[in-house]
C-alpha cells in the first residue's frame, strides 16, 4: 500500500508543481492519473521514486517513509518500485534477456552485479516473465531489433522482474498505436491483477484510463480535482480536470473508431492475450 500525505513541490524555478496531493492506493488498486500538461503527473511519479525530491509532506509505502531515507535506504526502497516508461529506457545493445535481468541489479551484491553474473535462478524467472508478455521466442534478440511494442513488453518484464511492491508507470503507449497501446495496458493490468500489485499510471489518453484502470485521479494545476471511479468520470468532471471541451465524443467513443474501448462499466477484468496479439508487435 502506498500512502501520500500532503504532499507539496515547489521547483528552484518557483513552479508550484504539486500543491497538497494526499491519497492512498491499496494493493491490487490500478490507479490512473490523469490531467492537462503541467499537472504535476510526472513529477508526482518521480517524487515517489525519490527522482524528485518533494518540498513537504510524506510518502509511505509498505510503512517506510520514502521521504526521509538516506541514499542506502533509498537505493534499497527503489529495488521495491517497477518503473515502466513511455520511451522503454531498454539498454539498446544488450539482449532482451540481459535487459529483464537488469531489473535485478538493484538488490544483488556488488560483485556480482558489476560482473553482471546473475544466478541461475534469476535466468529462469526472467525467461518465465517473457512467456508471460509473450516475447519467450526473442530472448536473444537485441534490444535495438525489438518495436516499441516488443520493446513496452520488456518494460513490463523487467519491471516485474524486481518483484516490486508498486508499479510506476509513465505514459506507457504515447508511443504506440491504438491496438498495441491495449494489449500493453492489458499486460499491465493483468500483471497487476495476478500480483496483488498496486499501479499508479500516468495517461494522456482518457479513454483508456476509463477502460482499464479501477480508479482515477485527476490533477489539475497540481491539485486532485477528481478521485473516483472510471463510470464516475463525466463531461463536467473532464472539463473541471481539462477545460471546456466537446467531451461527449470522448465519454461515448464517437468519432474514434481506432479504439472501440468498452464501456467502463463492464471493464476487461483479466483478459488473455489472443493469439495474434502475442506475436504482432
Ligand atoms: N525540472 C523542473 N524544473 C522546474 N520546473 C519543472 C520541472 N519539471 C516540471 N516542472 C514544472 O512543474 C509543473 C508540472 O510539470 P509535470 O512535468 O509534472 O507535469 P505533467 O502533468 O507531467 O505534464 P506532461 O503531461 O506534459 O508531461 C509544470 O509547470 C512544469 O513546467
Amino acid at each position: 500500500m502506498i500512502q501520500i500525505s500532503n504532499l507539496v513541490k515547489v521547483y528552484d524555478t518557483g513552479d508550484r508543481a504539486l500543491q497538497g496531493v494526499s491519497l492512498t492506493v491499496p494493493r491490487g488498486q490500478v490507479v490512473a492519473l490523469i490531467g492537462p500538461s503541467g499537472a504535476g503527473k510526472s513529477t508526482l511519479l518521480r517524487c515517489i521514486n525519490r527522482l524528485v525530491t518533494p518540498s513537504s509532506g510524506s510518502i509511505t509505502l509498505d510503512s517506510v517513509d520514502l521521504t526521509t531515507l538516506n541514499k542506502k535506504q533509498l537505493r534499497q526502497a527503489r529495488t521495491k518500485m517497477g518503473m515502466i516508461f513511455q520511451e522503454y529506457a531498454l539498454v539498446e545493445h544488450i539482449t532482451v534477456l540481459e535487459n529483464v535481468l537488469s531489473g535485478r541489479l538493484g538488490s544483488m551484491r556488488m560483485i556480482p552485479s558489476l560482473l553482471r553474473r546473475y544466478p541461475g535462478g534469476l535466468v529462469e524467472q526472467a525467461l518465465k516473465l517473457l512467456r508471460e508478455v509473450g516475447l519467450e521466442d526473442q530472448f536473444e534478440k537485441r534490444a535495438d531489433a525489438l518495436s516499441g511494442g516488443q520493446r513496452q513488453r520488456v518494460g513490463i518484464a523487467r519491471a516485474l522482474m524486481q518483484e516490486p511492491r508498486l508499479l510506476l508507470v509513465d505514459e506507457p503507449t504515447a508511443s504506440l498505436d491504438p491496438k498495441t497501446a491495449r494489449i500493453i495496458m492489458r499486460l499491465i493490468i493483468n500483471a497487476c491483477r495476478e500480483r496483488n500489485l498496486p499501479a499508479i499510471i500516468n495517461l494522456h489518453d482518457v479513454q483508456l484510463a476509463r477502460h482499464f484502470s479501477d480508479r482515477i485521479l485527476g490533477l489539475e494545476k497540481g491539485r486532485l480535482v477528481f478521485d473516483g471511479e472510471p463510470g464516475e468520470l463525466n463531461d463536467e468532471i473532464l472539463t473541471r480536470i481539462y477545460g471546456e471541451e466537446d467531451w461527449h465524443t470522448t465519454l461515448t467513443g464517437a468519432g474514434n473508431s481506432s479504439h472501440g474501448l468498452d464501456s467502463p462499466e463492464n471493464p476487461v477484468e483479466h483478459v488473455p492475450l489472443r493469439i495474434e496479439e502475442r506475436i504482432d508487435v
